[in-house]
């Protein structure tokens, strides 16, 4: 039995890691949950998940939270804050911690976690994007696994299972579906309201990824988050927009090979085969068919309109403090976007305008990170929020 402890359970990824938990019972079982503010939520998976501890990051949630559960009897210990989300993210008896929250939130409680020697099951790119070195400085001196969750990142990983030798891999392939402006130009994308903004062409998925899919962020984010997991200088990730997300990311080999992943667009899929590795287990979703799926077709990105791919590119490879800036900048401006306080194209404008202003720290420690993100937010939302 693999106990899991889940953070950010009441959001897109966590509900989906739920969904797999609980059909497949006998082989996964629960003892950490979190959420943000979302207290309903998470207390009716407390109460059918039974978790040792649940954290809810808001403290004003807390004693209700508690007394509901004191109603039932349910002896699950209540936290709160970055304290709370450390300490479910560390339980004693937790084998793996499935980090679904979404944002650089996610940095802190997942080192503590790889200090601890936690397997981490990763799905909040963020992490990875402010704090590669220190995630990967820490699993050097940790008997932790990194199992990505991000279906892209999980088709590598899966993709690379097939040759023991890095020295085989020309490059990785990572797949874009080009989101829901895909072929627009800048004049096109002036009046772009969140709601539009917020419809993928193939995956649910929760407000900020979504948005992100629209700006190309998540491709840029998703470059960096290869460049730590893979161990890939950022000229040997390639980015192909592929519209169908059928082929979830490919590896090409020195020989010319190219080796593909393919699936059904369900996150429950990477989700279990990150719980499950190396082992597989019987899928828990609708199968792929590819004579219904007819076509998988192959596009250059549009660099010139979706920034922030570029962006993305350029913060990776001057690496440091800069990626941590180019993520802070995109996490406000994406909920100054969402709130309708700032337009779609200023999203590419305030990240660039952010890194431009940045002078970049090589090498951070990971109290720097949390400080150039809180500086950098506030200073955005400073200027928009007046
Ligand atoms: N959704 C998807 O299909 C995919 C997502 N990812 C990545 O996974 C991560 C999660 O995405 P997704 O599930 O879509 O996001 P959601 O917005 O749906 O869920 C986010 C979760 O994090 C919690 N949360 C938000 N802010 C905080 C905070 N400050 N402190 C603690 N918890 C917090 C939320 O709690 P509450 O509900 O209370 O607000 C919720 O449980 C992101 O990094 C995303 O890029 C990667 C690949 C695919
Ligand atoms: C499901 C997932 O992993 C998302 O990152 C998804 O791939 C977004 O799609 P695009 O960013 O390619 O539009
Ligand atoms: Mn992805």
């Amino acid at each position: 039995m693999k106990n899991i402890s889940v953070l950010g359970s009441t959001g897109s990824i966590g509900v989906q890691t739920l969904d797999v938990v609980r059909k497949n019972k006998d082989k996964f079982n629960i003892v950490g949950l979190s959420a943000n503010s979302n207290a309903d939520l998470l207390y009716e998976q407390i109460v059918e998940f039974r978790p040792q501890k649940a954290a809810i990051f808001d403290d004003a949630c807390v004693n209700k939270l508690r007394e509901r559960l004191n109603n039932i009897n349910l002896k699950t210990e209540i936290t709160s804050g970055m304290e709370g989300l450390i300490e479910v993210a560390t339980i004693d008896d937790a084998h793996m911690v499935l980090v679904a929250v979404v944002g650089m939130v996610g940095l802190q409680p997942t080192v503590k976690a790889i200090e601890k020697s936690k397997d981490i099951a990763l799905a909040n790119k963020e992490t990875l994007v402010a704090g590669g070195r220190v995630v990967m400085e820490a699993l050097k001196n940790s008997r932790s696994k990194l199992i990505p969750v991000d279906s892209e990142h999980s088709a590598i990983f899966q993709c690379l299972q097939l040759s023991s030798n890095p020295k085989d891999v020309e490059k990785i392939i990572l797949t874009a579906s080009g989101g829901p402006f895909r072929g627009k130009k800048t004049e096109d994308l002036v009046d772009i309201s969140p709601e539009k903004a917020l419809k993928h062409p193939n995956w649910s998925m929760g407000r900020k990824i979504s948005i992100d899919s629209a700006t190309l962020m998540n491709k840029g984010l998703e470059v960096i988050e290869a460049h730590w997991l893979f161990d890939r200088n950022f000229d040997k990730i390639d980015v192909v927009v592929h519209p169908q997300s059928i082929i979830h990311s490919m590896v090409e080999y020195i020989d010319g090979s190219i080796i593909a992943q393919l699936g059904a667009a369900d996150m429950r899929n990477p989700i279990l085969y990150a719980l499950s590795y190396p082992e597989r287990l019987p899928g828990v979703s609708h199968k792929l068919n590819l004579v219904e799926a007819g076509k998988l077709t192959f596009e250059e990105p549009d660099y010139e309109t979706f920034k922030c791919l570029k962006l993305s590119y350029d913060a990776g490879k001057i690496g440091g403090t800069m990626p941590v800036v180019l993520n802070a900048a995109n996490e406000a401006a994406v909920d100054l976007f969402s709130k309708g306080k700032i337009k779609f194209l200023d999203i590419q404008d305030i990240v660039e305008q952010s890194m431009l202003k940045h002078n970049t720290n090589e090498k951070p420690s990971i109290e720097e990170i949390i400080e150039i993100d809180k500086n950098t937010k506030s200073f955005i939302y400073k200027n928009y929020l007046k």
